[in-house]
């Protein structure tokens, strides 16, 4: 079977999104995971109906998942990291497990090309292309981060911590490097829900500087959606919640794929 490379981008999506491509009246509808499963399987593992994404056809190199912990992690980070991971498993009355309300987004530094099998995307995206916030090799030296996502809040977490490679004012972080982790964090969530989307307005409040080196918390919750668009606000705050660093407000765009990869 011959696919466009829009589908083969939108399958890559969808896989790393954790989804499920249904087709039907020639339209690619994107289906959200199923919730309740007897036994939990992430919907990345290989013994989930969507194949995970190192069975794909890459047969180099195992994609490295910058989302997992890491030795350049703080007590902070770790200690949310467990918090929020602790809730995507739950245990069952019977001794199993289920699917708990929260899920880790597994997050890569070339995630389309990986997801499509590094071939296709070489033709049209340079080589050398890279996610940003995972461009940079050292651990800890810049944006180390972890999302996770309730589906039933319509809510986003991301546990980030900002190395010495952000600096903006002296011992801050920079304002820019802020900006790029609320994008990124509303960005994927707004991926989450609606499928393909582009930043169209992004409004940030900077109220307390950020000091560089710690650990914050970022969140995103949907305001609502009308149409193609997504409205969704976010909070940067200090781990325990109770020192607001930035608030953000963001506007997303639902794209074609074509769109999206200038097809
Ligand atoms: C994002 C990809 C996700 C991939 C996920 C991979 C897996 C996860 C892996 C890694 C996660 C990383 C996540 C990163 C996330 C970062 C995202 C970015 O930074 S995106 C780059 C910056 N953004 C641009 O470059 C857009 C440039 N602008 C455009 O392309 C167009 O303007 C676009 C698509 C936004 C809209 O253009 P139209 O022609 O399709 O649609 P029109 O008709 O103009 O607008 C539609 C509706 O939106 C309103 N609208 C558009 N722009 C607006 C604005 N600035 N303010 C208010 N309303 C606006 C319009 O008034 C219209 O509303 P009415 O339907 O009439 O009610």
């Amino acid at each position: 079977m011959i696919r466009s490379r829009a589908q083969q981008i939108a399958r890559g999506l969808c896989q790393i999104m954790g989804r499920e491509l249904l087709k039907g009246n020639n339209k690619t509808i994107i289906r959200p995971p199923t919730q309740t499963r007897q036994t939990p399987q992430h919907p990345w593992s290989s013994s989930s109906s969507v194949r995970t994404i190192s069975m794909l056809h890459w047969p180099f190199t195992q994609p490295r998942d910058f989302s997992l912990p890491n030795t350049s992690w703080d007590s902070d980070m770790r200690q949310l990291y467990e918090h929020y991971n602790s809730m995507c498993e739950v245990d069952t009355e019977d001794g199993g497990k289920k699917w708990g309300p929260w899920r880790r987004l597994p997050s890569y530094n070339r995630s389309l090309k990986y997801a499509t099998g590094g071939v296709y995307l070489s033709k049209i995206i340079h080589s050398k292309a890279r996610l940003f916030t995972r461009s940079i090799k050292e651990q800890g030296a810049a944006f180390e981060y972890v999302m996770f996502v309730n589906k039933e809040e319509q809510k986003c977490v991301c546990v980030f911590q900002a190395g010495h490679l952000l600096e903006g004012p002296p011992g801050m972080v920079h304002g820019g490097a802020i900006a790029t982790m609320i994008d990124t964090v509303i960005g994927t969530h707004a991926t989450y829900l609606s499928g393909p989307v582009m930043t169209a307005n992004l409004n940030i409040n900077y109220c307390s500087p950020i000091p560089l080196g710690s650990t914050v918390l970022l969140t995103s919750s949907l305001d609502k959606e009308e149409g193609r668009k997504t409205f969704l606000s976010s909070q940067v705050t200090s781990t325990d919640g109770t020192k607001l660093h930035t608030e953000a407000t963001g506007l997303f765009v639902s794209v074609t794929m074509g769109h999206l990869v200038g097809a």
